[in-house]
């Protein structure tokens, strides 16, 4: 069964007549097809749901062809659940940033637009697919009750990029393009965020660290990090989070061989620079944070740089923490705040 959902917000909004005039006539010779539109947010996880549970018994593999971004896969994968039919995912990237799709289809400057977003039609005619990881993040209370499980194939994500995230949709409304994501970062780049982070083995998988100096992964020693941090991310599938911004390189340049979650991290107080959690020093990392961020945009360049470039005889940590693991859990350090009433 082929169905085509399309988000006809997603991007710049052509996500609609792009299906018609080019998606259409490269599949209708498959014969019958589906077209659903999404109304809102949710539409397309509640439709997504609806046709698994309809054919749940069917071995006959579900086509989902989605023209939209990232959020638009997203709420499709956690409409689909936990199931046993096979579902294929064909992408068309009409999407603001199209991490999932840019990874796996580098752009190629040689193509026209209309070609490069083809790509992932063309595939799926020639019977082309690759499995994804499917992760899932659960929320806890502070009693350790999961109270919400989401699935996510590409980004989970706290601190600094959790709140780019957050200040770019406020932003969605005038900025259609990915300027969006940079004017975010800026507004919440001084922000540390003051949590330990767990790295958790699983099925005898342990977590593993990247060493620039061997290019290799390497055990790693700590299994709690404490923070603050100033960024954290976990990405699944992706090596980057927009065409060009490849903030977890190694996914692709030393592929995980088992479903593991490359995560990168940056803990300012690792700079030997920085002396304490303050105003001041929270102000002067931002722009070593700025140049990591800007390096990723260098082919993942970020990955090698050291707190102190000027220098290469010193050999001063390196910024970024880039890990490997099957599974974490990342634990807020909460600060209470006593109120003692007295009477007097
Ligand atoms: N008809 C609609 N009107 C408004 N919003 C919608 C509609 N249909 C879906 N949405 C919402 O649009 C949001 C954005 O979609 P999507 O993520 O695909 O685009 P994007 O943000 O431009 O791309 P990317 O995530 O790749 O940057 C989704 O989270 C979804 O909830």
């Amino acid at each position: 069964m082929l169905i085509i959902i399309s988000n006809p917000a997603s991007g710049d909004g052509t996500g609609l007549q792009f299906v018609k005039q080019h998606v259409i006539p490269l599949i209708q010779h498959m014969g019958k097809y589906i077209e659903f539109e999404t109304t809102g947010p949710g539409a397309a996880e509640q439709y997504a749901q609806q046709i698994v549970q309809q054919h749940v018994n069917s071995e006959e593999p579900i086509d989902l062809i989605i023209s939209g971004g990232d959020g638009t896969v997203h709420e499709i994968i956690n409409g689909i659940g936990k199931t046993s039919c096979v579902i294929r995912l064909i992408l068309c990237p009409l999407g603001t940033a199209n991490a999932l799709y840019s990874t796996h289809f580098p752009v190629d400057p040689t193509l026209s637009e209309t070609e490069y977003r083809l790509l992932g039609v063309r595939a799926y005619l020639k019977n082309n697919f690759k499995p994804l990881i499917i992760t899932e993040t659960c929320l806890y209370t502070e009693n350790h009750e999961c109270v919400k499980s989401v699935l996510g194939v590409v980004v989970t994500s706290t601190a600094l990029h959790a709140a780019i995230l957050h200040s770019a949709e406020r932003l969605r409304a005038t900025i259609k393009s990915l300027e969006r994501f940079k004017l975010a970062a800026m507004e919440n780049i001084t922000l540390w965020y003051k949590a330990n982070l767990m790295l958790l083995s699983h099925n005898d998988v342990h977590p593993t660290v990247y060493d620039p100096n061997t290019d290799r992964f390497t055990a790693l020693s700590d299994d709690i990090l404490t923070g603050p941090f100033a960024y954290f991310i976990s990405t699944t599938n992706v090596d980057r989070l927009e065409p060009a911004f490849q903030i977890s390189p190694l996914f692709s340049r030393s592929p995980p061989l088992l479903a593991e979650l490359d995560l990168v991290l940056v803990r300012p107080l690792r700079d030997p620079e920085v002396r304490a959690d303050d105003e001041v020093s929270r102000t002067n990392f931002s722009s070593k944070l700025m140049n990591v961020l800007q390096s990723a945009y260098q082919q993942g360049a970020h990955v090698n740089m050291r707190y102190t470039e000027t220098d290469a005889s010193v050999n001063s940590d390196f910024i970024v923490e880039y890990i490997r693991a099957t599974a974490w859990k990342w634990i807020p350090v909460i600060a209470f705040c006593a109120f003692i009433s007295r009477d007097v």
